[in-house]
């Protein structure tokens, strides 16, 4: 079967002629990004834009397999798109090695691709593509993978949900109690280590406990144990204090265990009431431990191995003695002026002590212990990259770029034909891997895709923030809706609205709204579906002497909105207080969801959706367990 018949048989031989000039943009040149760009050269795109910002590390080369190793520390896009060339030498792949989120990469410059291609690794960069291809009216393909499973989303304006109409799901948390005195599992283990221990010995200097206890105790966790955990707190500051100051580093590191895991164990058995139905902790008495270790290793005649000690469970002295050894290197770190030190992954010495500490708490509450390499994988919630759901998910995304082509090439058509996109996902099934979903229409109180997108070409350095609004909003005699009362933002930052007038007058630039950003407007009254404005710098070849603004034609009027509750629609009365006037652009109060002003309700946008309603694909993708990993969030993983 000749490697094109896919493409063929979804487009027709008249639409499969297009794809040598059809513009793609692909983000990111990592796993999920080598193998599309094979997949799209060999598919028979011929006009391909990839951007990643990043250069090779070594560790990508076992699964970026357009990568070598003298290619370590190139850029990832130059490096790929070299490679790739060679498969079809009809192919022209221009590299760009930048960060997407840059200004250059604005509306206008997305508006030139006919589809884009996610494949990224982190949420932020992906939101924002979204919203650009939102803005641009561009078909995009979100995708990701984590370990065995993955999936894929067509997203097209106004016709399927976009990346934010539904709220990411949140990182699992765990009851205070279970983490400070009652854990039961190696995770929570692991979380005590590296998000209580640590931060308590190494970090920031916290009254009592901080905030944490006092929410903890509002949610009515139980107050004894509360306040226990209150005094173990405060009497971390003498241990601090050994850490920093000049007292001997091994007994400062003795002084820390003895706290932890001696004194602290045995306040909490005092508490009677709490080990009537559980198995009571074990207080570890550091010369018991040493003596022991001492006399076992005269026995063996030999030290503990160090051989693979990154896969070997470790004995309780032998965690006792690395407890000491990254206690003392870390407090030499401090006394060597490091101001604090908090977990990292490939920090050895966070590593070390999150993993010597962790398992001297799981030895104590009778947990089963984990390797350093297991802590490793659990406190840095690594989820292991495997080659092959990456290369399944990448030829999922052609097939579903080629339906959204198919789509957008069938526009000008009454009914375009939406039906064979799906959603798709790996999933943990053995009898059925593949999992497909139809695509679910917009979020209509989405404050995302809701939004009505337009653009305006300026030099932000001579545009004042009232040309825009007034711009924009026109006379509603044929321009736009007309003045009414409105607030402006850009990203979260107030800008102005009906009673801070201060910015008004001054330059988008003085602002901060300046190419690349969004200004949004927002109805004061709940009336109209708010406008997302893009920054976009004047035509190249336009004249010194023509205007600073040029405002779109024909001014966007957005759709009216249904009020649902208007009371809540309303900004609370107390938001005028403390406005500053200050020299730089005054920011008043922040938008409190996400990109969107928090009365955002849209109807729709007045367009036809052409499905009808069926279960949300992020839902059913959390029943099967997948979130879209962002690696840069702090997400704790559960063992269940
Ligand atoms: N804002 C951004 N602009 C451009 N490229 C980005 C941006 N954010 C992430 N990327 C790129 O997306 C790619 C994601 O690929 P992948 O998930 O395989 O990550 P990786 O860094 O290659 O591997 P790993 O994190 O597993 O070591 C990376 O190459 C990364 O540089
Ligand atoms: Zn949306």
């Amino acid at each position: 079967m000749p490697r094109s018949s896919h493409a063929l048989a979804i487009l027709g031989s008249g639409l499969y002629s297009k794809l040598p000039e059809t513009r793609v943009l692909l983000v990111g040149a990592g796993g999920i990004g080598c193998e599309l760009l094979k997949n799209l050269v060999l598919t028979g795109f011929g006009d391909i834009t990839l951007l990643d910002l990043d250069t090779i590390d070594l560790s990508n080369l076992n699964r970026q397999f357009l990568f070598r190793k003298k290619d370590v520390k190139q850029s990832k896009a130059l490096i790929a798109a070299k490679t790739a060339s060679a498969f079809n030498p009809a192919v022209k792949i221009t590299p760009i090695h930048a960060n997407i989120k840059d200004a250059d990469y604005d509306v206008d410059w997305f508006s030139q691709f006919d589809i884009v291609l996610n494949a990224l690794d982190n949420l932020d960069a992906r939101r924002h593509v979204n919203k650009m291809c939102l803005a641009a009216n561009v078909p995009l393909v979100e995708s990701g993978t984590a370990g065995y499973l993955g999936q894929v989303q067509p997203l097209l304006k106004n016709v399927t949900e976009c990346f934010d109409c539904l709220p990411k799901p949140t990182p699992k948390t765990f009851p205070v109690c279970t983490i400070r005195s009652t854990p039961s599992q190696p995770i929570h283990s692991i979380v005590w280590a590296k998000s209580y221990l640590m931060p308590q010995l190494f970090g920031e200097d916290e009254e009592d406990g901080g905030t944490e206890l006092d929410d903890a105790e509002k949610q009515g966790e139980n107050a004894d144990e509360i306040a226990s955990l209150r005094a173990q707190a405060a009497a971390f500051k003498s241990v601090r204090l050994a850490l920093r100051d000049s007292t001997p580093l091994e007994e400062a590191a003795r002084k820390a265990f003895e706290k932890v895991f001696f004194h602290d164990v045995k306040t909490l058995l005092s508490m009677a009431d709490m080990w009537k139905s559980r198995k009571p902790p074990l207080p570890l008495n550091y010369d018991e431990i040493t003596q022991v270790a001492a006399s076992s290793a005269k026995e063996n005649g030999s030290s503990p191995s160090v051989n693979l000690r990154d896969q070997k469970q470790l004995s309780l002295a032998e965690c006792l003695e690395l407890f000491i050894a990254s206690s003392c290197r870390l407090a030499l770190r401090l006394r060597s002026g490091e101001d604090t030190i908090s977990f990292d992954k490939d920090d050895d010495d966070a590593l070390d002590f999150v993993c010597a500490s962790s398992n001297l708490r799981s030895f104590s509450y009778s947990i089963p212990t984990k390797s350093r390499w297991e802590v490793k994988e659990m406190a840095g919630n690594i989820i292991p990259a495997i080659a092959t759901t990456n290369a399944i998910v990448s030829g999922l995304i052609v097939l579903q770029a080629l339906h959204l082509l198919r789509i957008s090439y069938f526009a000008s058509k009454a009914t375009p034909p939406t039906a064979t996109l799906r959603n798709v996902n790996i999933q943990f099934k053995p009898s059925a891997p593949l999992g497909a979903s139809r695509i679910v229409p917009p979020n209509p109180s989405c404050g995302v895709c809701r939004d009505t997108y337009t653009t305006v070409h300026c030099d932000p350095s001579k545009t004042l923030l009232r040309e825009v609004i007034d711009g924009i909003l026109g006379d509603g005699d044929g321009v736009g809706t007309g003045p009414r009362e409105v607030s402006t933002y850009e990203d979260k930052r107030v800008l102005s609205d009906p009673d801070f007038d201060d910015n008004l007058d001054r330059t988008l630039e003085s602002l901060g709204v300046t190419r690349g950003k969004f200004l949004t407007i927002t109805d004061e009254d709940g009336d109209w579906a708010t406008l997302a404005i893009s920054i976009c710098l004047l035509p190249k070849d336009h004249p010194v002497d023509g205007p600073h603004l040029i405002l779109p034609s024909p001014t966007p009027i957005p759709p009216r909105k249904v009020k649902a509750a208007p009371a809540s629609l309303k900004r609370p009365a107390d938001d005028d207080d403390g406005i500053e006037i200050s020299e730089g652009p005054v920011t008043k109060k922040a938008r409190t969801n996400g990109t969107s002003p928090p009365h955002l309700n849209g109807n729709g946008n007045g367009t036809k959706t052409f499905l009808t309603k069926s279960p949300s694909k992020k839902q059913i993708l959390e029943d099967e367990g997948l979130i879209i990993v962002d690696k840069d969030d702090d997400v704790i993983i559960i063992e269940d």
